[in-house]
């Protein structure tokens, strides 16, 4: 049977573990995590505990990373002696590259990158893909599917997995500010926050589906809402006035400057 570790059981590890463990799939899952408690949590869902790094290295052919990226080098060079060119490394760290993993470990380290976000400790990710040379189109496909069993995965070329971290990996958060606006807004004027954050994440459920659904294009959906000396245009325009999609193009640049940042640690 195929062996597949994680180390690292946090946020993201334990999300895409529990993910893995609902599923279908016939795969024995192995995790070491420094803080214990969180192995035993997930035992429950017949993920194995490890004693050390190394111990999980050896026994797996698949070896998912989800420690956090500044302490990654540390960890990679624990394991180094048990990386062998069989073994496929799946790295979920922002900012790491194939060369940061290759030049902690072995050259010829086969290294599959993905960014994905916390919707998918709700089975709902979204999740960016991508391999580096020597990653099988079988192996490439299994490493896909253990993403997937925790929501959707599309392929990014390689040299694009730090720039696509603002679109799906932090966006989350994002998206997260523009609704407590909402949610501040309908508090000042006295309506019910609860109800308030209801409606502004249906409208968010909604409008997702109408921009992947209804076959318009994202002005077409805009200009839908707004009808001609409505509320919507009043409201944009203000939008428009506070510059807010050049605001987001700098939030995404800032995102990406930092992923290299990250990179170089
Ligand atoms: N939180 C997010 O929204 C996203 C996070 N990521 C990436 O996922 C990775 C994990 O992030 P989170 O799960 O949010 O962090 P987290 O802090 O929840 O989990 C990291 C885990 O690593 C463990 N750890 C530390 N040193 C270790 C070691 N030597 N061996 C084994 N485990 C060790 C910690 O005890 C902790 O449980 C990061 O590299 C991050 O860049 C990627 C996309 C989204
Ligand atoms: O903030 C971070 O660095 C991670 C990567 C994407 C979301 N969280």
């Amino acid at each position: 049977m195929t062996e597949l570790g994680f180390l690292g059981a946090g946020n993201m590890g334990s999300a895409i573990m529990r993910g893995i463990c609902s599923s279908d799939m016939q795969i024995s899952v192995s995790a070491y995590d420094k803080d214990t408690a969180k192995l035993e949590a997930l035992s429950a869902f017949g993920v194995k505990p490890c004693k050390s790094e190394c111990e999980l290295v050896k026994k797996c052919d698949y070896i998912l990373l989800a420690v956090k990226p500044q302490v990654l080098g540390g960890v990679l060079d624990t394991v180094a002696e048990e990386v062998t060119h069989d073994k496929v490394i799946i790295s979920i760290c922002a900012g790491i590259s194939e060369d940061f993993i290759r030049s902690h470990t072995i050259p010829s380290a086969k290294v599959v990158l993905v960014m994905p976000n916390t919707p998918m400790m709700l089975g709902l990710g979204a999740s960016a893909i991508s391999r580096a040379d020597g990653v099988t189109d079988e192996e490439f496909a299994f490493a896909k599917s253990v993403i997937e069993s925790c929501g959707i995965a599309e392929e990014v070329p390689i040299n694009k997995m730090k720039e696509i971290i603002a679109v799906n990996g932090s966006s989350p958060a994002f998206i997260y500010l523009f609704a407590k606006g909402f949610v501040d807004y309908a508090k000042s004027v006295d309506i019910n926050p609860d109800a308030a954050l209801k409606l502004f994440a249906q409208s968010l459920v909604g409008s997702a589906k109408m921009l992947t659904d209804s076959g318009m294009t994202v002005d077409e959906l805009i200009k839908q809402v707004s009808s001609p000396g409505g509320t919507t245009i009043a409201g944009l325009d203000k939008l428009y006035e506070g510059k807010l999609t050049d605001t987001v193009d700098e939030c995404c640049k800032a995102c990406t400057a930092r992923a290299y940042e990250l990179a170089k640690k």
